[in-house]
This record gives structure tokens, sequence and C-alpha cells, in this order.
């Protein structure tokens, strides 16, 4: 995350996007990468990307880097209502200032119904931050059967998807739930429930065996960057060896490299680490989440994309009468915000934080328990209407 004017300003913006590894810190709104630089090479996807001939640390001011780092997850004494400080009153009165922009969807929830009635919602769901909560070690981010009963019920109603930065695989362990559309490595990895057949008119799908042993349609749209994506995770799990706490996820058309459990004074480490392994690498690019550098193929392909993608997919593009909603806590989750806002598709983007940040999103939910009573709220409106 960028902090607009240091740390003292309760708003923050995204994240800093970093474009492959000759880094440009933007200081801009979301989501730089969806940009003009867009090119059609391949498959139509293949963006192109400035470069600069010097690396992260030369191009990245490194207050600025830092600050980002820092900012990209805040303390817990701020974003933990239940662990109030001696800053609570302030930042709970700018938390609430901040809803009468971004207005929470369980008070505001009878004002969406309102809109929803009559209208098909399809729903799509972020993992990480959203429905678990953020923990030290990704591996062990598992959601609640609580949360899981709600995803459960509210997908017999409303078409629900799960994307995630995760590799499809691993999402679809932690939730399990074998009638959802999930779409992994930030939607590059689409996969549908078994029995149902996606179609769409641009981009192929093959035909692959759940765990269940039956059909289920995937939609793959980085599948030639598998080769160079394992040579450079490869090359990240050596380069980083010796710094303690470092973490390289496997997420499969992408990688992620965790320093949520590293000291601080070695982040910069990190950062140069990455920087010279990908820096020979132009079809990747490096965005960063939530303590979390991410190495991606540069295909003009994103979490918004891969809605738009299952909407279409659906027959539910274009339509008057579809509401979706996407609920998600991260940057990355942005350009599904505003594909939502601002694309043929309108609908709602909930925006799930403890603190108050610059967002496409319309409405807002504090964290994932919350996020787990909008989906029971969801229920009992649909059970209502008979
Ligand atoms: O798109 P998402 O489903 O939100 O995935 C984004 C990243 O989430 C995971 O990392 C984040 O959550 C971890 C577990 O709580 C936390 O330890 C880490 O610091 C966060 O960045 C996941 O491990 C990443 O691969 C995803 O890219």
């Amino acid at each position: 995350m960028d902090i607009k004017s240091g740390h003292s300003s309760p708003v923050m913006t995204d994240s800093p996007q970093i474009s492959n590894s000759r880094l440009t810190v933007r200081q801009s709104r979301l989501p730089p990468y969806s940009s003009a630089t867009a090119v059609s090479q391949n498959n139509n996807l293949l963006l192109t990307v400035p470069r600069k001939k010097t690396g992260i640390i030369d191009d990245v001011k490194a207050n600025a880097w830092l600050d980002a780092m820092i900012a990209s997850s805040p303390t817990p004494a701020i974003v933990n209502k239940d662990n109030i400080s001696s800053s609570d009153a302030t930042t709970d009165m700018t938390y609430r200032e901040w809803t009468v922009k971004y207005p929470s969807a369980l008070t505001t929830f009878e004002k969406i119904m309102s809109v929803a009635k009559g209208k098909r919602i399809a729903l799509f769901l972020d993992y990480d931050g959203t429905l678990s909560p953020i923990v030290e070690e990704p591996d062990a981010a598992y959601m609640s059967s609580d949360m899981r009963t709600a995803v459960q019920n509210v997908a017999k109603y409303f078409p629900t998807a799960i994307i995630s930065g995760r590799s499809r695989d691993k999402v679809y362990e932690f939730v399990g739930l074998s009638e959802l559309y999930y779409a992994g490595s930030h939607g590059m990895d689409i996969m549908s429930p078994a029995g149902e057949s996606l179609n769409h008119k641009h981009l192929s799908r093959t035909v692959s065996i759940n765990e269940q042993g039956k059909d289920v349609n995937l939609f793959q749209t980085a599948s030639e960057f598998l080769p160079m994506i394992d040579k450079v995770l490869c090359s990240l799990v050596e380069s980083t060896k010796d710094i303690k706490g470092v973490k390289v996820e496997d997420n499969r058309f992408c990688i992620s490299v965790h320093y949520r459990n590293v000291e601080e004074k070695n982040w910069t480490l990190v950062a140069q680490c990455v920087d010279d392994v990908i820096r020979t690498y132009p079809k990747l690019r490096l965005t960063y989440g939530r303590k979390v550098l991410e190495i991606r193929p540069v295909i003009d392909w994103d979490k918004g994309k891969a809605v738009t993608f299952l909407l279409e997919s659906l027959g539910l593009n274009n339509c008057e009468d579809v509401l979706p909603i996407y609920v998600g806590d991260d940057r990355t989750d942005e350009d599904a915000f505003k594909v939502l806002r601002d694309g043929p598709n309108h609908g709602y983007g909930v925006l799930v934080s403890a603190m108050p940040k610059v967002s496409n999103a319309f409405y807002s939910l504090r964290d994932p328990s919350e996020v787990m009573e909008f989906l029971k709220a969801l229920v009992t409106w649909k059970r209502s209407l008979g």
C-alpha cells in the first residue's frame, strides 16, 4: 500500500505498481496495469511494460519503497477492533467518517436489496482476508466451518465464484466446495463446477477431471508461461533461502514472495533478490499486496477480467436484471471493483477493510466475520422472497 501523504494520513491509497523488475512507483489511482500500455500480441492478452535500465532499489526511492512495504499491512492495533489502544477513538472516528463514502454493506443491506429486487445476483468472493483472516503463515489461512457453511448456502441461490491470487488447487483445498466456480492465479486459471459446462466465444476450454472424478471445464489464459514461472520459482527459492522468514509460494501461474515474517531491516534485501531474479524476464511483472510481492505474467488479465469472463460465460453479462457483487480486501480486488463500477456489468464492489482506504468499491465490510454476516443476510433475504 502506498500512503498518500506520509504515515499520519488515515486514508490509504493502493500500493505502488511495480512493473517487471524495472520498478516505477506510481502515485496515481489504481489499477495502473490495466492501462493503455496493453497491446495485442499474444492471445490478445500480452501487455508491453515500459522499461528502465535499473532495478528496484535504483528506481524506487528507499523511503517510498519501505513506506509502501510497511503500509501494506497495518499494525494489529489499527486493524483489530477488539484490541483497543490509546488512538482508538480517533481511529474509530476516522473509520466512521470513511464509511460515509463507503457505507457498510450490513447497515445498508436493505438499500442494496432494494436494487437487487427482481435481479439475479452473481457473487464473487476473494479468499484471503475476505473468507479467511490474514494470518502469519500462508499455508494456515483456513476458513472456519461456519464460513464454509455460509458460502455453501449462498451458492444454493446465486452463482458463486472464488477469485484468488492463490493457485486454484490451493484455494479449492481451503474452501472444499465443488459447487463453486474457482478462479486461481488472479483469474488466470478458471474452473467450472462439476457437471456445469462453461462456454466462451473467445477463450478455448480444456476438460479436466476433478478430485471426485467428474468433468470440469478449465480456462487458462497463461499456460504458455508455466515453464518460465517454474524456472523463476526455483531461482527465487534459491536466492532468498538465506533470508530468515521469507516464504516463496507457488501459485501456479503466479508466484508470491512473502515478507510478513521477515525482519523489517531485511525487506529491501527481499526486494533486491526478487529484482535480481526477474530482471531478465521481460514477460513477467511484479505487483504487491499484503506483505507479499507477486510475480505474474505480463498479460492483460486480472480479477476484473475474470469477473467479466465469468459473467459472459454464464450468459449474465450486459443484462439489466443481473446484479454482480464482488467482495474483496486487497489491491488486486480493485480491478474487479472497477469493472463493476465503470463497466457495462454494473454491480457493487464491497471492500473488506478495518481501516480507511481509497477504493473503487461502493460498500465496505470490516472483516471476514462481517462478510459471513453479509452472506447469511443474502440467504435470509432470498428465502424471504419465497
Ligand atoms: O487474492 P487472495 O485470495 O486475497 O490472495 C492474495 C494473497 O493471499 C495470501 O497471502 C496473504 O494472506 C496470507 C494468509 O493470511 C498472509 O500470510 C500474507 O501475508 C498475505 O499476503 C497468499 O498466500 C498469496 O499467495 C496470495 O497472493
